[in-house]
């Protein structure tokens, strides 16, 4: 069998989508009939690659081809100054990723951003979407119960203004709940593909300074959903609080959810094995 790495999986294309017109980034893993696309969260180095890179051989080995959309402002994909909905312009994009492959319809695995960018695609593209797995995250708007913004939100913006070690130090100590994984290759490996691309780190900064609300609440429109959706939740998560994925269930008529306990705004990383077990079991049935 052959090994699955980042260089041999990674591909380009150059979307247009209404006024959008940029090259996007992509890794395009395995050959089953059906897709799931995995959509990363807004931390500065963050790629698809980077977030899920403990699911893909998993889902490849169970069937699916797997497309891991870097996001516009993201790891290889072209810069981007958005003072608009982050959550559209991220649907747009993969819209236009799938228009540009022939993808016609696919199940979504979104990690924070990427799951408010999830429920943003399936809204517009409704006959496009076949299963949606939203983690930590899935509509912007307010926790009922912890100030916002989170503590770990305000530790990714000091980090997109100060990208220093000891601010992604900071960032990722609060990110997962047992920091005893985080190993020195780890925090490198995003230090380096952070600091590769700081076009993206004060493009975001610029983002934020426009329009602070880069995710705006979907909560009024998720009855609209009728895709089967399971939401997935660290109880421990500091970033985007639980009680939102309680708002998504009790939006999308279709919805459950799965709270992982021992567990911070990482699931797909921090419990991988049963993270990958439950999302393959739920779209085989
Ligand atoms: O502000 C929000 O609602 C969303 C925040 C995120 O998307 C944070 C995600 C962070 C990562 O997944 C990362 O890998 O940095």
């Amino acid at each position: 069998m052959t090994t699955i790495t980042e260089a041999s999986t990674s591909k380009f294309v150059r979307i247009q989508e209404g006024d959008l017109d940029l090259q996007l980034h992509y890794n395009d893993v395995g050959q089953g009939a059906e897709t799931v696309v995995m959509l990363h969260g807004s931390g500065p180095g963050a790629s698809g690659w980077a977030n899920f890179n403990r699911n893909i051989e998993p889902f490849v080995n169970a069937g699916y081809r797997v497309i891991l959309m870097d996001c516009p402002g993201w790891s290889k994909s072209d810069p981007i100054v958005n003072t608009g909905s982050r959550s559209d312009l991220n649907a747009r994009a993969l819209k236009g990723l799938l228009d540009a492959i022939g993808l016609d319809k696919v199940h979504i695995v979104g990690n924070s951003m990427g799951a408010h960018s999830t429920v943003a695609f399936a809204l517009a593209n409704p006959a496009r979407v076949g299963k949606l797995i939203l983690m930590g995250g899935g509509t912007g708007g307010p926790s009922q119960f912890v100030p916002m913004p989170t503590e770990g939100i305000k530790l990714i913006g000091a980090l997109y203004r100060d990208p220093t070690i000891e601010n992604l130090k900071r960032m990722m100590n609060v990110f997962v709940y047992d920091t005893s994984h985080l190993t020195d290759e780890l925090f490198q490996a995003r230090l380096d593909n952070m600091l590769a691309r700081r076009d993206h780190l004060e493009n975001f900064v610029k983002s934020s300074t426009a329009n602070p609300k880069q995710f705006p609440d979907l909560g009024h429109r998720l009855g609209e959903i009728s895709a089967q959706t399971l939401v997935i939740w660290g109880r421990d998560d500091r970033f985007v609080p639980m009680d939102v994925g309680l708002r998504l269930i009790w939006g999308i008529p279709n919805a459950q959810l799965h709270v992982f306990n021992q567990c911070g705004h990482w699931a797909q990383w921090e419990h991988a094995d049963t993270f990958n077990r439950l999302v393959l079991d739920f779209l085989t049935h």
